[in-house]
């Protein structure tokens, strides 16, 4: 139960990346286990502070990104960027790797018993810490994410495909289930936070609109809407099942790019979906083409199968008087 390596025989990592990966798996499941034991394990959902983007921080955020930076010292990490800091650390100035973090996504979800997890991307690094993350997400090495869930499981991939593992509680290693996991194309299932819907813009709701018309409506078919507000749930649910997630800009204050930072968040979620046969835009661009202007940079979010994400884009092509008709037009884009 407390090996070092953490993954079953068979997983096929690349060297290079490994001693990054085992540290990432061995935390994974020492924070799996505490994450299990809930209160009787201390108060991990107590707020204690605000991190630099100005989001309340629970125990568990601090403790994940603590346990993450402590052990991925000396794996060959010079750079390790968090979303709990400010700044990016210098783990190791003869390391060859940036890495990046969201040690702990889905923290409002803690004290409700549903799954959150942790996101990490790979790049190589630079001669400077914040301009080796400040690069497009296509020159990422490696992406994944680890769910804590009723299995917990970790998904990543190193440019080939999409390799999926499950924790085994009976031998604490991380064991292969799938090297080459893919989005389903079908699905009538789409996530959004829905209480902004008065806050977003024209195209984003014309599309949950027509979502929303269901079998009556221009699509002639009835949808689902989910909403965990865990992307790494979120995430989840899609890769396995299908289906399109939504997080836009909308107009609230500070909600100009949306919610999701690019760094450590869409960057590595985005070359998940990808390799997974999936596309991720921010609603028009693709988003490993975009380069983040700052560490904590925020950005609309849109991913899952292909043609959900393109009829996302669809709406945003069109001219604005041409968004402002399909109100009374229902009928534009009927399939
Ligand atoms: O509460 P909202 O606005 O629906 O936002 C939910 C989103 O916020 C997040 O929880 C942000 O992640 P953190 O918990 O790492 O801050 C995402 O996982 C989720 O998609
Ligand atoms: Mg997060
Ligand atoms: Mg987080």
């Amino acid at each position: 139960m407390t090996d070092r390596n953490p993954y079953s025989p068979d997983a096929p990592i690349p060297a290079r990346l490994r001693p990054a990966m085992e540290a990432l798996g061995r935390v994974g499941r020492d924070l799996s286990r505490r994450i299990a034991r809930g209160p009787l394990g201390g108060q991990l959902a107590a707020t204690v502070g605000d991190n630099a983007d100005g989001d309340r921080q629970k125990a568990l955020d601090v403790l994940a990104d603590e346990a993450f930076a402590r052990d991925l010292a000396g794996t060959g990490v010079r750079w390790y960027a968090s979303e709990e800091q400010e700044g990016v650390v210098e783990l190791d100035p003869r390391g060859t790797l940036a890495l990046a973090i969201d040690p702990l996504d889905g923290s409002s979800n803690i004290e409700t018993n549903v799954s959150i997890g942790t996101i990490f991307s790979i790049r190589e690094a630079g001669p400077e810490g914040e301009a080796s993350f400040l690069r497009p997400g296509h020159e990422q090495i490696a992406a994944g994410y680890i769910i804590y869930g009723p299995q917990c499981m970790m998904l990543v991939t190193f440019g080939d495909g999409v390799q999926d593992y499950i924790l085994d509680p009976e031998t604490g290693r991380f064991t292969l289930v799938n090297s080459q996991l893919t989005i389903p194309g079908e699905s009538a299932e789409f996530a959004i936070n829905a209480s902004n819907y008065r806050h977003w813009s024209k195209p984003v709701r014309a599309y949950i609109d027509d979502c929303l018309a269901g079998s009556e409506g221009p699509r002639a078919k009835n949808f689902n809407m989910r909403w965990i507000a865990s992307l790494v749930a979120e995430t989840h649910r899609i890769l396995v099942r299908g289906g399109l997630f939504l997080y836009p800009r909308d107009d609230r204050p500070g909600y100009d790019m949306g919610r999701l930072r690019m760094v450590y968040e869409c960057a590595p979620i985005a070359m998940l979906v990808e390799q997974a046969q999936g596309r991720a835009t921010d609603t028009t661009t693709r988003i490993l083409d975009k380069v983040p202007a700052e560490l904590h940079a925020r950005t609309p979010f849109v991913f899952g199968s292909i043609t959900k994400v393109d009829r996302v884009t669809a709406y945003h092509d069109l001219p604005e008087q041409e968004v402002s008709a399909l109100f009374g037009n229902r009928g534009l884009f009927r399939v």
